[in-house]
């Protein structure tokens, strides 16, 4: 609708009177949007409920709000689910664009995400993924659900890397065992479209029940939370300045105590909710994107073969990977790329905010209206990638071979781009990486007889297999060295 020369809203599909475009809506939100985009166009509105939606389907559309934009849009739109996890929106992904956003970013980056802070976890990343390549070979030959062991791989490098050795080892047993499940739940629930959301009136009635389930699982994080850090706190008290550890925790929890005025003053909350957004943010995408990619490899064995091949040349049959072969590995380094691209573990990025009414695409955008930047329809554009649907490595080692991920080209945008990009690729690159390579190159993988792969997805605020791959691996020549 333009009138009079002035850009209009852009176009989309008409609803219904007071819930819009929402009952039409199917569950796989991702493509249904990429259904309704190739009749609408890549800037798209629609309703839904009270909220005025933009969801953007080209990369050229995604320029436009990410880069040009930037400022504009950096705020992510914050769901009732999301702001009773994140202890009232204290964490860093939910803050607004504000000097605690900068403060906790430029922490994490400072103290933490770096390369050379990454550096020095090497052996515990080490120690973690040799623990769970020997448990596989323990299971040789038993249907293993590589996912889940991913998990709780990642748990344990990210919790070490954070907190240290601040709980006793029977503590940390236990939470080990109650978290797959804990932060499944989580991200099952980021991902539901809550009706509160939508119809903010109805938020203190609570309908799917969404808040209330969200509720049990922040407290028992928060139990852990808190535990970890009383347990610092108590320590520090009682051991005097000189013994206490170097970590994350005590730099964040020095913060707080800070009183300068120049510094921003941090909160427990604050400290709570990054350790939050990390845990579940860095665990689940990183397992979710090795599941995929063993899938993919299941599904075209010669990718499998390749990966393994060059593990072998790079490695040495008998020898095992370390994180000094990681730069050496193109074609595995590929292989996660095109994961990334056909499976992006974060669909939709999360979904941004314009702060003032603005234009994208010569369509008004007013402000507050809610973004959705539908990263998999991207991903999948014809105009870009050749045969999208296919899995083919090769792809990012000929013409796509400099995209690497930080949302430079928008044809590829796993982790976003602009000052909301993702903090932890850093860690993402080494993890992701090492464990796919210590797992191809210790075991060959195949699905249990009587089987068959599937590769579907089931849509959520992590887009994931909707059932869990369960493999069975057989030892590798490199195994003999975890007996060592
Ligand atoms: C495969 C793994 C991962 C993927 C695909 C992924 C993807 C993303 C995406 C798409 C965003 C939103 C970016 C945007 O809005 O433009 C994001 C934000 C974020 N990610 Fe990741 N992520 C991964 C792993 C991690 C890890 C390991 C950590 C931390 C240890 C982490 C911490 C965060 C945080 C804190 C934010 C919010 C940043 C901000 O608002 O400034 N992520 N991630």
């Amino acid at each position: 609708e333009r009138t009079k020369g002035m850009p209009g809203l852009p176009p989309g599909p008409r609803g219904l009177p007071l819930v819009g475009y929402l009952p039409f809506l199917r569950s796989d939100l991702h493509s249904c949007f990429a259904d309704l985009a190739r009749i609408f166009g890549p800037v798209m509105m629609m309703k839904l409920g009270s909220r005025q939606c933009l969801i953007l389907s080209s990369p050229e559309a995604a320029k436009e709000v990410l880069r040009d934009h930037d400022a504009t849009f950096a705020n992510h739109d914050i769901t009732v689910a999301a702001r009773i996890l994140t202890f009232g929106g204290q964490d860093m992904a939910f803050q607004p664009l504000s000097p605690m956003w900068r403060a906790l970013r430029k922490v994490s980056v400072r103290e933490l995400l770096n390369a050379r802070t990454l550096d020095s976890f090497r052996t515990l990343r080490q120690q973690e993924v040799t623990l769970m390549a020997k448990e596989l070979h323990r299971r040789t030959g038993v249907p293993a659900a590589v996912g889940q062991m991913v998990l709780i791989t990642s748990f344990n490098v990210l919790t070490a890397m954070l907190w240290g050795n601040s709980l006793a080892a029977d503590e940390l047993e236990r939470i080990r065992g109650e978290f797959w499940e804990l932060v499944v739940g989580i991200i099952d629930l980021l991902g539901v479209t809550n009706v509160s959301d939508i119809f903010p009136i109805l938020e203190r009635m609570d309908l799917q029940g969404v808040q209330q389930k969200m509720k049990q699982h922040k407290e028992k994080l928060d139990g852990i939370l808190s535990t970890v850090i009383d347990r610092r706190v108590r320590t520090v008290n009682t051991r005097g300045d000189q013994e206490k550890a170097q970590d994350f925790l005590q730099v964040l929890l020095e913060l707080v105590k800070k009183e300068d005025p120049r510094d921003q003053h941090l909160t427990v909350d604050n400290i709570k909710g990054l350790f939050t957004n990390m845990i579940t943010g860095g665990t689940d995408t990183t397992s979710t994107t090795i599941e995929w990619a063993m899938a993919e490899m299941i599904g075209k064995p010669e990718t499998m073969r390749k990966a393994q091949e060059e593990l072998d040349s790079v490695v040495g049959k008998e020898e095992i990977v370390d994180e000094s072969h990681i730069g050496k590995l193109p074609y595995l380094e590929a292989l996660v790329k095109e994961t990334l691209r056909l499976h992006p573990p974060v669909p939709f990025l999360l979904p941004r905010y314009p702060t003032t009414t603005c234009n994208v695409g010569g369509y008004i955008i007013p402000k507050g209206t809610k973004v959705f930047i539908n990263v998999w329809s991207i991903h999948r554009d014809p105009a870009v990638w050749e045969n999208p649907l296919e899995f083919k490595p090769e792809r990012f080692l000929s013409g796509m071979s400099k995209l690497d991920y930080y949302g430079n080209n928008f044809n590829f945008i796993p982790f976003g781009s602009g000052r909301r990009i993702c903090v932890g690729i850093t860690l993402v690159e080494k993890m992701s990486l090492y464990i796919l390579a210590t797992m191809l190159h210790c075991f060959d993988w195949s699905l249990p007889d009587g089987t068959k792969l599937d590769l579907v997805e089931k849509f959520g605020i992590v887009l994931k297999k909707e059932k869990q791959l369960v493999v069975i691996p057989t030892t590798r020549p490199s195994c003999a060295k975890l007996r060592e």
